[in-house]
């Protein structure tokens, strides 16, 4: 049993109305947070049944400005992209900087520019390299019905952790790899350190 119910889902044309998005809010997660859930009922004729699913945690400066500092901007246009045409869900989890926030990643950034990579700059403030824990989004795909899925990530931490909290990862989808000449060290760090896939076409 979830702890999460759904409380309400909105339908909202995005991308300037060229695609119908449900979104969904949750009762019962006391965090605060308010982690959203987007549906997407998949436009092509031929659709798995096994839903595409992507977890984004908050990025302002990218999903938002489009920074180059990261890759996030490009891989919630590809998640939307992929999932409004294959049917799934986006889970867009406010877990800015990777659980630490936004203020402190922008310290973590500060210290990046003096040569620290990015793990070690959480580090450097006494914060962890990666705080996220993904539960809350095991509990809100439970609340949405889907027990098994096929997920969009470069991240294998991501699936380890949904299948300890129950949930059936049946495929590790890659996303692309946006890489630009601000986000190298970056990306490269996160393969290295954490042993992301970093898939080139
Ligand atoms: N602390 C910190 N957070 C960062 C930095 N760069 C990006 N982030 C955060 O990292 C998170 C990236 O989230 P995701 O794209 O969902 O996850 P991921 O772990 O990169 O895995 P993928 O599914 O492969 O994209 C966001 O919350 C960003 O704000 C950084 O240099 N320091
Ligand atoms: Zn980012």
């Amino acid at each position: 049993m979830s702890k999460l119910t759904e409380k309400r889902r909105v339908v909202i044309p995005v991308r300037a109305g060229d695609v119908m998005a449900e979104f969904i809010s949750f009762d019962g997660d006391d965090s605060g947070k308010e982690h959203i859930g987007i549906f997407f009922e998949g436009t092509n004729s031929e659709k798995n049944d096994i839903p595409l699913v992507r977890l984004h945690s908050e990025c302002l400066t990218g999903d938002v400005f489009g920074s180059g500092r990261c890759d996030c901007g490009e891989q919630l246009d590809e998640a939307i992209d992929r999932i409004n045409q294959e049917g799934g869900y986006i889970l867009y989890l406010r877990q800015e900087g990777r659980g630490i926030g936004l203020y402190s990643k922008l310290d973590a950034y500060a210290l990046q520019d003096q040569g620290y990579d990015t793990y070690q700059a959480n580090e450097m403030l006494h914060l962890p390299e990666d705080g996220r824990d993904f539960g809350i989004a095991a509990e809100m795909l439970k609340a949405v019905g889907v027990t098994q899925l096929r997920l969009l990530t470069n991240n294998p931490d991501k699936a380890k952790q949904l299948m300890e909290h129950g949930i059936d990862v049946a495929e590790l989808v890659p996303t692309k790899v946006h890489m630009n000449q601000h986000n190298r060290q970056y990306l490269e760090t996160k393969a290295k350190r954490k042993h992301h896939t970093l898939k080139f076409d």
